[in-house]
């Protein structure tokens, strides 16, 4: 049997080294601009030069400064798979992020409530995996009823937009209530390596934007973390 590489879940499941997704992220509401003159497709290549598992890119544009041309051109461009980051609520946005040639989806389990497992399930059939969002026990009861193939712990609380710094604490206290049978993503807040071995402790990979988007050497920081013991 082939493995399809362009499924996140797959490649997070089959990696041999520290599965990080590493976030293409323009702008923070905290930091504000991130990618200081840079080009987009430049830090693809850094990340996939680095040993990425996975790429995440927000399309937000009211907080984030995201475009979903931009998100498109990533996807077209990479075997990585992609995640799409934004407040979904509409099934159409979903089939079109299918359409982009995305693999993975966020569901935020807060923001879709019980409707979060026909969404699941919609985006499954449209061929995606599934993020499901969560930041606190209720939320965990909301993903885990559903079919998400993947769980992300978020350690900011995403209704602050970014102005909490977000600790892998949360990731710890909450990991053990998540099914073994999905892949837990430990989302936001990792700054470093001590950071990067406790979310990996307890989750089976780590999403980061902000540390990758502010390192000096890009390309050495995030190998430092892709290799890091
Ligand atoms: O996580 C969300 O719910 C979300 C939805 C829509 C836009 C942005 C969202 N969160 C922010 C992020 O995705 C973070 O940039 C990402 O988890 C990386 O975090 P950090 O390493 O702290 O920049």
């Amino acid at each position: 049997m082939t493995i399809n590489f362009k499924k996140q879940a797959n490649a997070i499941k089959n990696f041999d080294k520290n599965p990080i997704i590493a976030e293409i992220k323009v702008h923070s509401p905290k930091y504000g601009d991130l990618l200081k003159g840079r080009s987009e497709m430049d830090i693809l290549r850094i990340y996939e030069e680095a040993g990425a598992v996975g790429i995440s890119y927000i399309t937000d544009k009211q907080h984030f400064n995201g475009n979903f041309d931009m998100f498109k051109k990533i996807c077209e461009n990479t075997e990585l798979p992609v995640l799409r980051k934004d407040f979904l609520t509409t099934k159409d946005e979903i089939e079109k992020t299918a359409s982009a040639g995305a693999s993975t989806v966020l569901i935020i389990a807060r923001l879709l409530k019980e409707n979060t497992a026909e969404f699941v399930d919609f985006a499954l059939e449209c061929g995606l995996d599934t993020l499901v969002e969560v930041h606190n026990t209720e939320e965990i009861e909301i993903a885990k009823s559903t079919n998400t193939t993947m769980i992300g712990i978020n350690n900011r609380d995403i209704s602050k937009l970014e102005l909490d710094d977000g600790t892998v604490s949360l990731t710890e206290n909450l990991a053990d209530l998540i099914p073994k049978d999905r892949i837990l993503v430990s989302e936001s807040g990792i700054a470093n390596l001590t950071d990067l071995k406790t979310a990996l402790k307890y989750a089976d990979a780590a999403l980061i934007g902000t540390s990758f988007m502010t390192a000096e050497n890009q390309n050495e920081f995030v190998k430092s973390f892709v290799e890091g013991k």
